[in-house]
C-alpha cells in the first residue's frame, strides 16, 4: 500500500518522537498441560494470571472440574504437573523508535494527520535518514511518502509530545517543589506533572481536559487512553461537582482526543477513517480499543490481538481491515478456524466443549457458534451449545459472545440458549462459595471480584477502616523487622566478641566495641523498645490511629536509618515477615501520613482486610464497560445475570465443616490452593506440624466429600502461582510427603 502526505512547513518546531511499532497489549498467557499422570478428573483446564494486574484473579492457575464426567470423585488426587507458557508478551503502552523528527506542523494540521493518512503535515526531512519514510521535493513542496508493505503492517502511531522536566525527579514540574510522593495530576498529551498548588495554572480551564496549557490541540499520549474521563481525586477536590463532569466530559468527547483510525491496523491493513467508525459504530465494538495489530475473524467475529489468542467476540461481517492471515494468532495447533492456526488454549477449549479435533480438522465456525468441517455440508454442533463451555471459556480468560454479537446469534437461538448453565441465566442471583486453606489468598480474590466488579468497591467508612489497618500493619511489619535487627545486632556482637578474644589471644591489643551495622541510637532504640512491647502486649490497635500522628515523624528517621537498611537487606532471613510487606514498608513513610488514602492495589495487597472468621459476600454483576485495564474479555460477561460471591475462612467452618450446610444453595464452590505451599508447615487440628499442602488437601476432600456438596460443581483455582514459579527453581517439590514419587526426568518442570 502507499501513502503519500504532502508537507507545508510552517512556524516554530515542537520536538515530536515517531513511535515505529506499536505493541498490542495485554499479556499473551498460554496453557500447556505437559504431563499428566493419574489425575482422576477427566476435564482439565487450566489458566494463568499475572498478580500484578488487577484484572487477574490472582498469580493462578484453575483446574475445573466436569462433574458429570468424574468417576471416583472422592479419592481425588491432583499429582499433575503443569508446565506453564508464560510468553511474556511485549511491554503495555506504545514503543517508541529512535527515530526522532522535527515537526513544523501546526497543531490542527497534526491533529487532522492523525484521522486521515493524506492529510498536510510538514516534517524536517534530514531527520528521517534511518526511518521506512522516504521523501521528495517537488516545486519546493516537499512530499513525503512511505511504503507500507502489507505483510509487515505496521500501524501509524500518533505524534508525542514530549515534557521537558526541570526540577529534580518528582517534582512538581511548575513549582518544582514536592517529591515523588507528593500528589499530582499529569498532563494527558506529555505527561507533566502538577502539584495541587499548580495543577490549576498549569492546565487552565480544561478545554480538552487534563492538558496542559501549551499541549491544548495535541493527541493524546496513548498509554493514558484508559483513564480518558476517569477523575482523579484531586480534581475532585479542586473544583466543583460540574466543573468535573464539563471537564470530564470534554476530555472523553473533543475531537482532538479521539483514537486516529492510522494508528489501528486490522488483518494487516491500517483503517481508515470509514472503517474506523464502522468498528467503533456496529453493534458490538472491540471495548477500549486502542492504537496496535489486531486480527478480526469477519465470519464468526472472534477479535483479537496479533499474534494472541481471541479476546473478543464482535459483530461479524464488518467490512474493516484485509483478510485473515492463517497465522494471526501465532497459533500451532495445526487446528483451523476460518482460516486461522487457533491458540492451545482454544483448542483446550473446543475439547472442553466436546468438539471433536483429532486429525487436524479446519473448522468453519459461523456467528452463531454452530460450526462444520470444512467441505462439508452439515452442521456439526454449536461450540456454545455444551453447559459450562461460557464458564470454562471465563476461566480461561476466553471471550463468550454477548447479547449483542448478532441479531440473529446464538442467545436468540432457542436450541441453544436452553444449554446454557443455570448460573449465566438472567434473574437468579448465582452463588458461588470462594473456600480454601489458610493462606491459600482466598481473601485478595474475593477483594479482586469487589474492585473489579463493584461500582463503589469500598464505602468512605470502609476504607477509613482499611486506612487504618494497613496503618497498622506496617507498624507490625516494622516491629517485626525491629525483632530482626535485634537479633542480627546479637549476631553480630557475639562474632565481634569472637573475633576479639581471638586477638586477645595472639597478642594483639584489642578495641572493645559494642556497635555493628545493626545499632541505632538511642531515640530510635526507645522507640523500638516501646513498638516491640506494645506488639507483645498486643495493644497494637488499641493505640492507634492515635500513635500514627504521634509516632510518624519518627518512621522516617528510622527507615533512613542504616541500621534498619541493613536489616531489611536480610528480610528474607525474618521468617515472620510476610512478602508482602516490602510493598507497604517500602512506602511506610507515606503510609503513616494522616492524609493518606489506600489505592485499590494497597487494599487488595493489604491483610487482614475481611473480618475474622471470613464470612463475607459480594453481589455484582459484570460490568457492560468492565473497569479500566480489565482487558476485554471482562466486556462480554452477560451483564444482566447476578453474582453473589460467598467467601468463608476455612475455620469457619467448624469442625468437620459442619457449617457447610448453610451453603447448600450455592452452584459452584471455587476451592483455592496455594501452589507454593508444598514446603510449608502448619499445625492440624491434633497440634501436629504438617505439610500445608497435605492440610489443604484434607481441607478439600472434607468439603468435596460433604453430603450437601453431593452434586455441586467445583472449580480448583492453583493460586500464587508466582511464587510457585520462584520456588521451584530451588526447592524440590519431594519435599511435600504427597509428590515423593514424583520424578519429572526430563520433563521440565519450569514454565519457561
Ligand atoms: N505472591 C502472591 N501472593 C499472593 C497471591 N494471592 C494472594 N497472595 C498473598 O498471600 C497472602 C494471603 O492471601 P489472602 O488473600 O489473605 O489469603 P487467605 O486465604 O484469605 O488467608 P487467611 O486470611 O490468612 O486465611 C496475602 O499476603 C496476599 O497478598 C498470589 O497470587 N501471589
Ligand atoms: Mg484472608
Amino acid at each position: 500500500m502507499k501513502y503519500s502526505i504532502a508537507v507545508e512547513y510552517k512556524g516554530p518546531p515542537p520536538a515530536y518522537h515517531l513511535p515505529h511499532a506499536a505493541p498490542v497489549d495485554g499479556i499473551p498467557v498460554s496453557a500447556e498441560v505437559s504431563h499428566v499422570p493419574s489425575f482422576d478428573t477427566p476435564s482439565l483446564s487450566v489458566i494463568s494470571q499475572p498478580m500484578s494486574e488487577l484484572k487477574s484473579l490472582s498469580s493462578s492457575s484453575a483446574i475445573a472440574f466436569d462433574r458429570s464426567n468424574c468417576s471416583g470423585r472422592t479419592t481425588v488426587s491432583p499429582t499433575s504437573v503443569i508446565a506453564f507458557d508464560n510468553e511474556a508478551g511485549e511491554s503495555n503502552g506504545v514503543s517508541e523508535s529512535s527515530c526522532e523528527l522535527s515537526s513544523k506542523h501546526s497543531r490542527e494540521s497534526s491533529n487532522s494527520m492523525l484521522r486521515n493518512s493524506k492529510e498536510s503535515l510538514d516534517f524536517n526531512d534530514s531527520d528521517y535518514a534511518s526511518s521506512r519514510v522516504s521523501f521528495s521535493k517537488n516545486n519546493n513542496e516537499p512530499i513525503a511518502t512511505f511504503n507500507m508493505d502489507a505483510d509487515d503492517c505496521e500501524p501509524v502511531e500518533p505524534v508525542k509530545k514530549e515534557s521537558i522536566r526541570k526540577g529534580k525527579k518528582g517534582s512538581c514540574y511548575r513549582c518544582l517543589k514536592g517529591n515523588r510522593l507528593t500528589e499530582k495530576e499529569a498532563c494527558l498529551v506529555c505527561d507533566a506533572k502538577y502539584c495541587g498548588n499548580c495543577v490549576l495554572r498549569g492546565m487552565g480551564s480544561m478545554p480538552e481536559g487534563r492538558k496542559c496549557v501549551g499541549c491544548i490541540g495535541y493527541p493524546i499520549n496513548e498509554s493514558k487512553r484508559g483513564s480518558l474521563g476517569k477523575c482523579s481525586r484531586m480534581l475532585k477536590r479542586l473544583l466543583n461537582r460540574l466543573e468535573v463532569r464539563q471537564v470530564m466530559k470534554a476530555e472523553s468527547l473533543c475531537e482532538v482526543n479521539q483514537l486516529p483510525p492510522n494508528c489501528v491496523c486490522v488483518n494487516g491493513n491500517p483503517l481508515s477513517f470509514e472503517e474506523l467508525v464502522t468498528l467503533q459504530n456496529c453493534s458490538n465494538p472491540p471495548k477500549k480499543l486502542k492504537p496496535g495489530n489486531y486480527w478480526y475473524d469477519k465470519v464468526s467475529g472472534f477479535w483479537g490481538k496479533e499474534g494472541q489468542k481471541p479476546c473478543s467476540i464482535i459483530s461479524p461481517h464488518l467490512n474493516v481491515g484485509g483478510p485473515i492471515k492463517p497465522d494471526a494468532s501465532n497459533g500451532n495447533t495445526q487446528v483451523f478456524i476460518n482460516g486461522r492456526e487457533i491458540t492451545k488454549v482454544e483448542l483446550r477449549m473446543l475439547q472442553l466443549a466436546g468438539v471433536q479435533c483429532a486429525g487436524n480438522p479446519h473448522f468453519w465456525v459461523n456467528e452463531d457458534g454452530s460450526y462444520q468441517e470444512e467441505g462439508q455440508k452439515n452442521t456439526r454442533g454449536y461450540i456454545w451449545g455444551k453447559a459450562g463451555t461460557k464458564l470454562v471459556c471465563v476461566f480461561l480468560s476466553l471471550p463468550v459472545p454477548s447479547k449483542y454479537s448478532t441479531s440473529c446469534g446464538f442467545l436468540s437461538s432457542n436450541v441453544v440458549t436452553r444449554t446454557v448453565p443455570d448460573y449465566v441465566e438472567h434473574g437468579i442471583v448465582h452463588k458461588f462459595l470462594l473456600v480454601g486453606y489458610s493462606g491459600s489468598g482466598t481473601s485478595t480474590i474475593f477483594k479482586q471480584a469487589k474492585i473489579l466488579y463493584k461500582n463503589t468497591p469500598f464505602s468512605e467508612d470502609e476504607r477509613g477502616n482499611i486506612k487504618l489497618t494497613i496503618q497498622i500493619n506496617v507498624y507490625a511489619y516494622l516491629g517485626i523487622l525491629l525483632e530482626g535487627r535485634e537479633r542480627f545486632e546479637e549476631e553480630s556482637l557475639g562474632n565481634l566478641k569472637k573475633s576479639q578474644s581471638l586477638l586477645y589471644t595472639t597478642g594483639s591489643s584489642p578495641k572493645l566495641g559494642s556497635k555493628t551495622i545493626y545499632s541505632i541510637g538511642t531515640r530510635l532504640k526507645a522507640f523500638s523498645d516501646w513498638l516491640l512491647k506494645t506488639m507483645v502486649s498486643g495493644k497494637l490497635d488499641a493505640i492507634f490511629p492515635a500513635a500514627t500522628c504521634e509516632y510518624a515523624p519518627l518512621i522516617e528517621e528510622l527507615w533512613n536509618d542504616s541500621a534498619i537498611k541493613a536489616t531489611y537487606e536480610r528480610r528474607n532471613e525474618i521468617e515472620m515477615l510476610p512478602s508482602v510487606a516490602s510493598y507497604f514498608l517500602e512506602r511506610a513513610v507515606q503510609i503513616l501520613k494522616t492524609d493518606y488514602e489506600p489505592s485499590d492495589l494497597d487494599i487488595l495487597y493489604a491483610e487482614g482486610v475481611t473480618s475474622s472468621n471470613g464470612l463475607a459476600s459480594v453481589e455484582f454483576s459484570f460490568p457492560q464497560s468492565a473497569p479500566e485495564e480489565t482487558g476485554d474479555t471482562a466486556d462480554l460477561h452477560d451483564s444482566l445475570a447476578r453474582y453473589e460471591l460467598i467467601t468463608i475462612h476455612a475455620r469457619g467452618l467448624g469442625e468437620n465443616c459442619k457449617w457447610l450446610e448453610m451453603f447448600e444453595d450455592v452452584g459452584l464452590v471455587i476451592f483455592c490452593v496455594s501452589l507454593s505451599d508444598y514446603n510449608q508447615f502448619s499445625t492440624d487440628g491434633n497440634g501436629c506440624l504438617t505439610n500445608k499442602m497435605i492440610l489443604s488437601r484434607k481441607l478439600f476432600e472434607t468439603i468435596v466429600t460433604h453430603p450437601t456438596f453431593e452434586q455441586m460443581d467445583f472449580l480448583l483455582i492453583l493460586n500464587k502461582l508466582d511464587e510457585f514459579e520462584e520456588k521451584i527453581e530451588h526447592v524440590p517439590l519431594t519435599q511435600c510427603d504427597w509428590f515423593s514419587d514424583f520424578h519429572p526426568g526430563k520433563t521440565c518442570m519450569c514454565p519457561r
